[in-house]
C-alpha cells in the first residue's frame, strides 16, 4: 500500500456494532493482518437506546485496544431508525431492523405509491418493515408528538460515526446503509425526500449528507481519522472482496445472501433489497429474520448448550428422518410474513429425537437461506460458490449442512469478524487517500466436502419439504 506513510506500523480499526454485540479489530494498515481484538454485547431488544452501543463501544475498546490507531471506520446493523432532535439529543430509542410493528405501515405505504414494482422502481427495494421509512410512518401514526420533535434520521452507523467526531456538526453517512433507509435511490445515488415526507405525515426531517466511499467522515478530538462507515453486510462484502461466481450467506442474528454487482437490483416481488455497496457498486441482498438464534432457540428447548446442539445435529442423518422445522421463529421476512410463527411437521414416532429436531434447526435455517440463494441468482447475482460467514458458520453441524442444502460448493473464510474487518479496511483506505481499496493479504478459506450427487438429490428433498411447509404458511 505505497499511498501510507512508510513506517512499521500503521494501525487501523473496525467497528461492527450489530445486533447482539459490538466487536472491534484493530488490523495493520498494509496486510490486513489482525493485532488484536475486543467485543461487548448488547441487548435482546427491538428497540434500543443508542447511548447503548456507544457504551459497548467503551467497553469493547477498554484497555487501550486503539492505542496507535491511525483511523478508524464503523459498520452497523442496518435499516435502525435513530431520530434526533433539533439539540441532537434522541428524540425515542433506535427501532431495529427486526422490529416487525411497522408491517402494517409497510403495506399502507406500498399500497400508496401503486404497489410493489413502483417502490422497486423508485429505490431498488420493495419497503418491508425493517425499512426505515416504515418505521417513521409508524411513529408518525402513533407518537405524532414526538415525531414533531425529529430534526434529524440517522441510522446507527452513521449516529456512531458522528458521536465518535464529537457528537456536533451534521451527521454523514454512506450509500451502502443509505440504501437501506427506503428513501435513497442507490441507481441514481440521490435522496427521495418526497418518499420521506410521505411516510413521516409531511414532515420533512435532515437527512445526514452521503460521502464517497473512501471520502472520511472527519477527525477524532485525537486526531483519529474516521471513515464514512456503512451498513454491515457492506462491510462484510467490502471484507471478502468476494469475486464473480461467490455468494455470502451469513448467519448472524439476521441471514443475509449478497453478492457484488455492477448493475443495480429491482425486484418487485421483493425477495431481494437493490442496496448498494460499500465501494461504488451494489450489493443484491436476501435477507431473513430467523438465522443464529434459531439455534440458540432450539438448544434452549431441549436443554442444552450450543456445542451439545452441533453434536446432536452432527449425529441426525441429513434429512432429519423427514422432520421440518419452519423457524419463523420472530416472524419473517423474506418472505415477508411478519406475524408468522414456527412450524415443525413430519411428525412420527421414530423420527422424534433430539438429533433430528436438532438437525431439522439447522436445515430450517439454512433452507430459508436457499431460497434467497435462488432469489439472488435471479437478479445479478449466479452463485457458484457459497461464502459462510457469521457466527453460525462456527458450527461443525452447520457446515456439514451447508453444502446439501445450498446445493453448491462452500468455503468458510477465516477468522470470522468479517463486517469489522471491511470496516478497517475501509478506514485503511479512506487514510491512504488512494483510488482503490488497500490489497489485503488473502484470509485463508477452509473448503468444505462438495455436495455429491446423493447429496444434491437429499438436498434438493430437504428444500421441497421446506418449500411445502412454507406454501402451507401461505395459505
Ligand atoms: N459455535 C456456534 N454455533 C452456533 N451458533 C453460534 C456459534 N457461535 C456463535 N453463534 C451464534 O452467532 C450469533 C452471533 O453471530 P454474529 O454474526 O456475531 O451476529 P450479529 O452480527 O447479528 O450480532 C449468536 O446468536 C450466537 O449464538
Ligand atoms: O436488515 C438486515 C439486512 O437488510 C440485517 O442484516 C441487519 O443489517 C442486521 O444484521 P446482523 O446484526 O444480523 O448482522
Amino acid at each position: 500500500m505505497s499511498d501510507l506513510p512508510d513506517t512499521d506500523a500503521v494501525l487501523v480499526a473496525g467497528v461492527d456494532s450489530s445486533t447482539q454485540s459490538t466487536k472491534v479489530v484493530v488490523c495493520d494498515a498494509r496486510t490486513g493482518q489482525l493485532v488484536r481484538t475486543g467485543r461487548a454485547a448488547h441487548p435482546d431488544a427491538t428497540e434500543v437506546d443508542p447511548e447503548v452501543w456507544w457504551r459497548a463501544l467503551d467497553t469493547a475498546t477498554a484497555g487501550g485496544l486503539l492505542d496507535g490507531v491511525r483511523a478508524l471506520g464503523v459498520a452497523g446493523q442496518q435499516h435502525g431508525m435513530v431520530t434526533l432532535d433539533e439539540h441532537g439529543h434522541v428524540v425515542r430509542p433506535a427501532l431495529l431492523w427486526n422490529d416487525t410493528r411497522s408491517a402494517p405501515a409497510a403495506a399502507d405505504l406500498t399500497a400508496e405509491l401503486g404497489g410493489p414494482a413502483a417502490w422497486a422502481d423508485a429505490v431498488g427495494s420493495v419497503p418491508v418493515a425493517s425499512f426505515t421509512v416504515t418505521k417513521l410512518r409508524w411513529m408518525a401514526e402513533h407518537e405524532p408528538e414526538l415525531a414533531d420533535r425529529v430534526a434529524r434520521v440517522v441510522l446507527p452507523h452513521d449516529w456512531l460515526t458522528w458521536r465518535l467526531l464529537g457528537g456536533t456538526g451534521a451527521p454523514t453517512t454512506d450509500r451502502g446503509d443509505a440504501s437501506g433507509t427506503g428513501y435513497f435511490a442507490p441507481a441514481t445515488g440521490e435522496y427521495r425526500t418526497d418518499l420521506l415526507a410521505r411516510a413521516f405525515g409531511g414532515r420533512t426531517p435532515d437527512v445526514p449528507a452521503v460521502l464517497d466511499p473512501a471520502e472520511p467522515a472527519g477527525h477524532t478530538g485525537d486526531g483519529v481519522l474516521v471513515s464514512a462507515g456503512t451498513g454491515d453486510n457492506m462491510a462484510a462484502a467490502l471484507a471478502l472482496g468476494a469475486e464473480a461466481g461467490d455468494v455470502v450467506v451469513s448467519l448472524g442474528t439476521s441471514g443475509t445472501v449478497f453478492g457484488t454487482s455492477p448493475h443495480p437490483a429491482r425486484d418487485p416481488s421483493g425477495l431481494v433489497a437493490g442496496f448498494a455497496d460499500a465501494t461504488g457498486r451494489f450489493l443484491p441482498l436476501a435477507c431473513t429474520l430467523n438465522a443464529a438464534r434459531v439455534l440458540t432457540a432450539t438448544a434452549a428447548m431441549l436443554g442444552v448448550e450450543l456445542a451439545e446442539l452441533d453434536r446432536l445435529a452432527l449425529a441426525a442423518p441429513a434429512g432429519a428422518e423427514g422432520l421440518t422445522l419452519l423457524p419463523y421463529l420472530d416472524g419473517e421476512r423474506t418472505p415477508n410474513l411478519p406475524d408468522a410463527t414456527g412450524t415443525l411437521t413430519g411428525l412420527r414416532r421414530a423420527a422424534m429425537t433430539p438429533e433430528n429436531l436438532a438437525r431439522a434447526a439447522v436445515e430450517g435455517m439454512l433452507c430459508g437461506l436457499a431460497a434467497g440463494l435462488e432469489a439472488v441468482a435471479r437478479h445479478g447475482l449466479e452463485p457458484r460458490r457459497v461464502l459462510l460467514i457469521g457466527g453460525a458458520a462456527r458450527a461443525e453441524s452447520v457446515r456439514a449442512a451447508a453444502p446439501v442444502v445450498f446445493g453448491v460448493p462452500v468455503a468458510v473464510p477465516e477468522p470470522a469478524e468479517h463486517v469489522a474487518i471491511g470496516a478497517a479496511r475501509q478506514a485503511a483506505w479512506a487514510l491512504s487517500g488512494a483510488a482503490e481499496p488497500p490489497e489485503w493479504s488473502a484470509r485463508s478459506l477452509r473448503e468444505l466436502p462438495e455436495p455429491t450427487a446423493g447429496d444434491a438429490a437429499e438436498g434438493e428433498r430437504i428444500r421441497q419439504r421446506h418449500a411445502e411447509a412454507r406454501g402451507r404458511m401461505h395459505g
